[in-house]
């Protein structure tokens, strides 16, 4: 196993104690210069040695199954002696490492009034950069660093230096972006398991562990010296005391608080414990406040579903929707330009691509975005699947997919323009700064960024997806509710067309009195009941006279007319259990139910009398028929029935038309 020489800073003692807390096995090298003690002849040094035996045995006892000291411990060296100091141990592997640091009893009470009148101040911060401008002044009163500054990482780990409090005269770093490389990724990550790193004197010569121990490891030690790297780095700021803290965000490091002086700069422990409150504090302040503004944010968006959440119960094409609802999205979205992709057709507001662009981006878009989630773009000039939208106006694109069925998808895209933002980058000095200045990078230069669009932020994305699945839900009320029209209409017409069809099946088109093929059926039925009831019935079958003259003498039309008027005529002329049919040609049937022969003669001698007294217009004629009569007799059939009628009939013609004559006998050879 390799020695380990650590690199340590001067403003603590160091002890590396045995698992079982009661071996010392190494010390740093300036433990006698901050503690007396005495070392035992027989050279083993014990913890008790240096921290008397009742404390040693608490930090045994608190240590138990632990892996640090709940707390930091105090205590007083010698009864004489008004020096304190303040223990912190923690197990590291298969020892105990104790840091000693020498404390100054006297300005607790007044770090304490100072702490809480600070705390309240964040407490009542409303807005993020009250805060952080609240913390850094507090932290400077606290400190006494010449410059506190807040940077916040950006999300390719740039740093931008959001708030500041200045101590001396001194440039303002405010504003300014300190490139990622500045942070490398080891630094970052030791911020995340250690927040606190306090490095009084940058260049003081380091102490360091007799005798040297194997692989221990003191990452996590308050006292560890910076690396060379860092200490080039701030020695090239001028910087000789630095004090750093992580602000850890809900999603990794979210910034760091940087001290610096250009002097070396001791923080007392309490001052340093009180400062890492203020920032815990002030972190979960910040968080807070953001997750209060994301809230509003998110109803207001709720509240512009409410209004398409009625279009649900009174359905509205996606047209509709997009133009009563553009406005009032394209404002929550900070877009330009917003289109509704429904069953391959564009739907637009604002800024937007042609319909030919948009059909090409959203094929590429379904092909390269198979998933359920938001998809979005601050370039869409020189994202693959945007660039060739060529639209220099809008540099954002923002598009949701919206589930309509397992088969298709439409989509809600919107358009941001675009945001020209100057980023000042700040550059280290390459000149060795005089002792005691600290500088400030200068603005060596700044740059313009073009062809990009304010960033969709995580809150914008879930609002859009909720937005997204209201519309979902809109535009398939409305695909069903006109379905549903289209569904009802065809009903219609089906009901209609079979109307159609009950007519032409039943009825003769041009007297609209039933067809030969239904008096015949209406025959046949009241034969069935005539047979089972010996109910007798009557059958009439009569002519039109010479019709053939009235066709020729005034066209055909006229002897429709004359067909019509006498169906009229005859078919009001009949008591309601009566039925007209039209047999073909110019004859006519009347089927007269529950007749016997008087009566039915009777109704014949009626209809013919009738008959005589039509008049129809442009015929300056009267119009007779000859009527055959036949009644039921058991054992008929319809054509017994109609052949009886038919031979009355003809004798009628032949008796001088204008006539009824009665079948009187069954009709023979049939
Ligand atoms: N206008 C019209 N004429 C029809 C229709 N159906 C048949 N006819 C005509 O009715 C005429 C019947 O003539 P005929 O069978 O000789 O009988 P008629 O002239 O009435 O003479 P009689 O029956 O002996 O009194 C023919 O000229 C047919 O063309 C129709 O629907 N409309």
């Amino acid at each position: 196993m390799s020695m380990y020489h650590p690199r340590l800073q001067s403003f603590g003692a160091l002890l590396v104690v045995d698992a079982d807390c009661r071996r010392i096995q190494a010390t740093s090298t300036n433990l006698t210069r901050l503690i007396d003690f005495e070392r035992p002849e027989n050279g083993q040094l014990m913890l008790a040695c240096v921290l008397g035996k009742r404390l040693s045995q608490r930090v045994r006892r608190e240590l138990q199954g632990q892996q640090r000291l709940p707390g930091p411990l105090v205590f007083m060296r010698s009864k004489h002696s008004h020096v304190c100091f303040q223990i912190h141990a923690y197990r590291a592997g298969e020892q105990v490492i104790v840091e000693i640091e020498p404390l100054n009893p006297r300005s607790k009470r007044r770090l304490l009034g100072t702490v809480n009148e600070r705390l309240m101040h964040l407490v009542e911060a409303t807005h993020q950069q009250e805060l952080l401008d609240c913390l850094v002044n507090a932290i400077q009163q606290l400190t006494g660093h010449d410059r506190v500054t807040v940077c916040h990482f950006d999300s390719d780990w740039h740093g931008l230096m959001v708030a500041e409090a200045l101590g001396k005269r001194l440039p303002s770093l405010l504003g300014q972006r300190f490139p990622a490389s500045d942070f490398p990724v080891a630094l970052r990550k030791s911020y995340q398991h250690y927040p606190v790193r306090l490095i009084e004197d940058v260049n003081a010569p380091p102490e360091t562990l007799i005798p040297a121990v194997p692989g221990s490891s003191l990452n996590g030690s308050f006292l560890r010296a910076p690396a060379p790297e860092r200490q080039r780095y701030l020695n090239r700021l001028g910087v000789r005391g630095s004090f750093s803290l992580a602000i850890q965000g809900d999603t990794g490091l979210w910034g760091l608080v940087f001290c610096h002086s250009p002097a070396p700069h001791s923080v007392e422990p309490p001052v340093r414990d009180a400062v890492r409150t203020l920032v815990q504090m002030a972190t979960q302040r910040m968080l807070l406040l953001r997750a209060r503004q994301e809230a509003r944010y998110l109803q207001r968006v709720q509240d512009s579903l409410v209004l398409s959440a009625r279009a649900r119960s009174e359905p509205k094409s996606p047209q509709q929707l997009l133009h009563e609802q553009a406005a009032i999205w394209m404002k929550l979205f900070r877009a330009h330009g917003v289109v509704l992709w429904v069953n391959g057709g564009a739907y637009q507001a604002g800024v937007t691509p042609s319909p030919e662009a948009m059909s090409q981006f959203v094929l590429r878009l379904e092909r390269a975005h198979v998933h359920s989630g938001p998809w979005c773009t601050r370039e869409i000039a020189k994202e693959t699947l945007t660039a060739s939208l060529a639209m220099p106006e809008q540099c954002g694109a923002l598009a949701v997919p919206l589930p309509l069925s397992s088969t298709q998808r439409a989509w809600l895209i919107f358009f941001r323009p675009e945001q020209v933002e100057t980023l000042y980058w700040a550059m280290q000095p390459t000149i060795s700064p005089k002792p005691d200045v600290i500088l400030a990078p200068s603005v060596a230069w700044s740059e313009e960024v073009v062809g990009k669009s304010e960033a969709w932020l995580r809150v914008e994305r879930l609002a859009a997806v909720d937005l997204g699945e209201d519309l979902t839900l809109a535009i398939s009320a409305y695909e069903i509710s006109s379905l549903n029209m289209h569904l009802e209409h065809e009903r219609k017409a089906l009901a209609e067309a079979n109307q159609r069809l009950e007519q032409l099946a039943h009825f003769d088109p041009l007297t609209k009195v039933w067809n030969r093929y239904r008096i015949e059926e209406a025959i046949n039925a009241e034969l069935v009941a005539a047979k089972r009831y010996a109910a007798a019935f009557a059958l009439l079958l009569f002519d039109v006279d010479n019709f053939k003259q009235i066709n020729d003498a005034h066209g055909h039309s006229v002897g429709d007319d004359v067909l019509v008027a006498l169906a009229r005529l005859v078919e009001t002329s009949l008591r309601g259990c009566d039925h007209l049919g039209r047999w073909g040609g110019e004859e006519f049937i009347v089927l007269a139910t529950h007749s016997e022969v008087d009566a039915a003669i009777g109704l014949a001698e009626r209809l013919r009398s009738l008959v005589a007294e039509l008049r129809i217009e442009g015929l300056d004629q009267t119009i007779t028929v000859s009527i055959g009569v036949a009644v039921w007799q058991p054992g008929d059939s319809c054509k017994t029935l109609i052949s009886r009628a038919d031979n009355a009939m003809y004798r009628a013609k032949h008796g001088g038309r204008n006539r009824v004559e009665v079948a009187l006998e069954p009709a023979t050879a049939l």
